[in-house]
């Protein structure tokens, strides 16, 4: 290209063209220059590794970044895979390149990006298949600013550690209904106790956001819609999410499928969004029995006398909306983790059966183990239960890779990190860190309970100003559910040799895991058998 921009500047016949092109020549020159300077700066490219590799699409690509950062070091950088389809396929050659990726490895380099300067580190990439979804109203998605700030504070002041008298009962009643669901033996197994977790899971956030159960039809539409954010979001396959320019063109041109698909799926996601919202607010608002997150700040608007304020409406409406999807698959994904990898660990049971029974001390364990619920209160001090929920964060972190993007440019140990590029920390590597945890790949939660191992609760919620605000009402789900569980019964493995999506797992020692947004086992290879009734065998 170089040499043929120059060739033509010499063939100009006359001087005075050659005068008018001359400005032009050295634009092209300034652009080349600046784009080789801008290059050299960027972290080690993972071109090579990349080029055998399509490491995007690939299975758990966390692994393969842990195995790349070994070669290039803490900081390195990739160009995303673009597939532009038949018909813009001749953009590649004229549009810029797209913004690069950035993973970041290692405890200091993610705590250096994502907490000390989390002020800038704090936005998220531009996803413009996501905003022609709609998808940044979305708390998770919303882009840095004073709109994300108003969200997560009415988030926090619902769900921070001073509500936990208002959610406590919710989630008491939540985890006694699943426990209940798991002694019948044809749910306590399998893929149908891991539906029995979601339909609580799905039945306590949406009663904890809108005041009501929620009818079959909704969820069937929430499927929906997180499959097509699923898609939206799927690495490599929207060429618009490299080239943020072909979001302008109209619907109607051939080719421009991508904008027919998004405009029905914007629609299906705002349904999802207003219907529950509207019907609380009909039937609910007036009803002093009922306290849920959008009746509760509603009721604070017309304390405030700003009641049918739209904006404001439109942050409660959009922040409830949000709430389901962030909360309930990262839940579910920490619980089955945590009961997969207790089946195969009955000494850990053990120890933490021990410590219950030391703590409670009373007749609900003496007489009859089964019938005993344990309240939230009382599962505050049980330091080998938290122990196993930490260790089981680690070994597979429900959010294996957090992702951020810098407002502003900078640069880190000399490396430059442009402005909207994507910054992936590799929280699943910083778990899996030998120095760090020693024998990374072995279930040992005795490492939090004895020593002072870095506690995966700093990484496995977030960073930053990003950090989850659903942690507290996480935390106390998680820890209800797993102390009852293991009150009530043994978790033993058993081998499944495919569940119902066709995964496969016959050998029990290794736990296989799903690649996504968030990572589950991916069969729930175990089966909660009640106490009483094992003993009595
Ligand atoms: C064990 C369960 C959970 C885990 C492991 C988890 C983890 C995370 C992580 C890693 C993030 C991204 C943070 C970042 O980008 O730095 C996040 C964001 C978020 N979580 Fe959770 N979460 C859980 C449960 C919940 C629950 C129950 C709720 C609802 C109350 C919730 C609401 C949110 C929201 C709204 C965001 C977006 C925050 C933002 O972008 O500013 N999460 N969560």
């Amino acid at each position: 290209m170089f040499p043929f921009v120059i060739s033509l500047y010499s063939l100009c016949p006359e001087s005075s063209m050659r005068i008018l092109a001359f400005p032009l020549v050295l634009c092209f020159i300034s652009f080349i220059v600046s784009k080789l300077l801008l290059t050299t700066k960027l972290p080690p490219e993972a071109r090579k590794l990349q080029r055998n590799n399509n490491q995007m699409l690939s299975d758990q690509p966390w692994k393969r970044y842990q195995a790349w950062s070994r070669t290039l070091g803490p900081i390195f950088s990739m160009r995303p895979t673009i597939h532009l389809g038949s018909h813009f396929g001749w953009l590649a050659w004229i549009l810029p390149a797209p913004d690069p990726t950035i993973i970041l490895d290692g405890l200091n380099t993610i705590t250096d990006l994502f907490q000390k300067q989390g002020e800038n580190f704090s936005d998220r990439p531009r996803w413009p298949m996501a905003e022609l979804l709609g998808r940044t109203e979305n708390v998770g998605f919303t882009y840095y600013g004073g709109r994300l700030k108003r969200a997560r504070a009415l988030l926090q002041s619902e769900f921070g550690s001073h509500k936990r008298s208002q959610w406590a009962p919710s989630i008491e009643q939540a985890v006694q209904q699943l426990v209940d669901y798991w002694k019948v033996p044809e749910q306590c197994s399998g893929d149908e106790a891991r539906r029995c977790l979601r339909r609580t899971l799905e039945s306590l956030m949406f009663r904890l956001t809108y005041g009501f159960e929620p009818s079959a039809d909704v969820l069937e539409l929430i499927k929906e819609v997180n499959n097509q954010t699923g898609a939206a979001f799927q690495p490599g396959r929207w060429a618009v999410n490299s080239f943020p320019l072909l979001s302008h063109i109209p619907y109607w041109v051939p080719g421009a499928e991508f904008q027919r698909w998004a405009m029905t799926a914007k629609a299906l996601f705002m349904k999802m969004v207003r219907e529950p919202y509207e019907k609380t607010k009909v039937n609910h608002l007036d009803n002093s029995d009922i306290s849920c997150f959008v009746v509760n700040h509603l009721r604070d608007m017309q304390w405030n006398g700003s009641v049918n304020s739209e904006p404001d409406e439109r942050l409660i409406m959009s922040t409830a909306g949000s709430i389901f999807t962030a909360g309930v698959d990262t839940t579910i994904a920490a619980v089955e983790t945590i009961l997969v990898l207790l089946s195969r660990h009955p000494h850990d049971q053990q120890f933490a059966l021990e410590e219950i029974v030391k703590t409670l001390s009373d007749e609900r364990l003496t007489l009859e183990p089964t019938t005993g619920f344990i309240r939230l209160a009382e599962v505050e001090n049980l330091p080998y239960v938290m122990s196993i929920i930490k260790e089981a964060l680690r070994f597979n972190p429900p959010v294996p890779v957090l992702t951020h993007s810098p407002l502003k440019d900078s640069v880190y140990k000399g490396w430059q990190i442009p402005r909207g590029s994507w910054v992936l920390a590799n929280i699943w590597s910083l778990f899996h860190t030998s120095s760090l945890y020693p024998s990374p790949n072995r279930f040992h939660p005795k490492r939090h309970y004895s020593s002072d191992a870095l506690d995966p609760l700093k990484f496995a919620f977030g960073m930053g100003r990003r950090v989850c605000p659903g942690i507290h009402l996480a935390m106390a789900f998680t820890t209800l559910l797993v102390a009852q569980t293991i009150m009530t019964f043994s978790i033993e493995p058993v081998s499944l040799l495919a569940d119902s999506a066709g995964h496969e797992e016959k050998d029990l020692s290794e736990i296989k895991f799903t690649t996504g947004l968030t990572s589950h086992p991916k069969v729930f290879s175990c089966k909660l058998v009640p106490r009483v009734a094992a003993l009595a065998t």
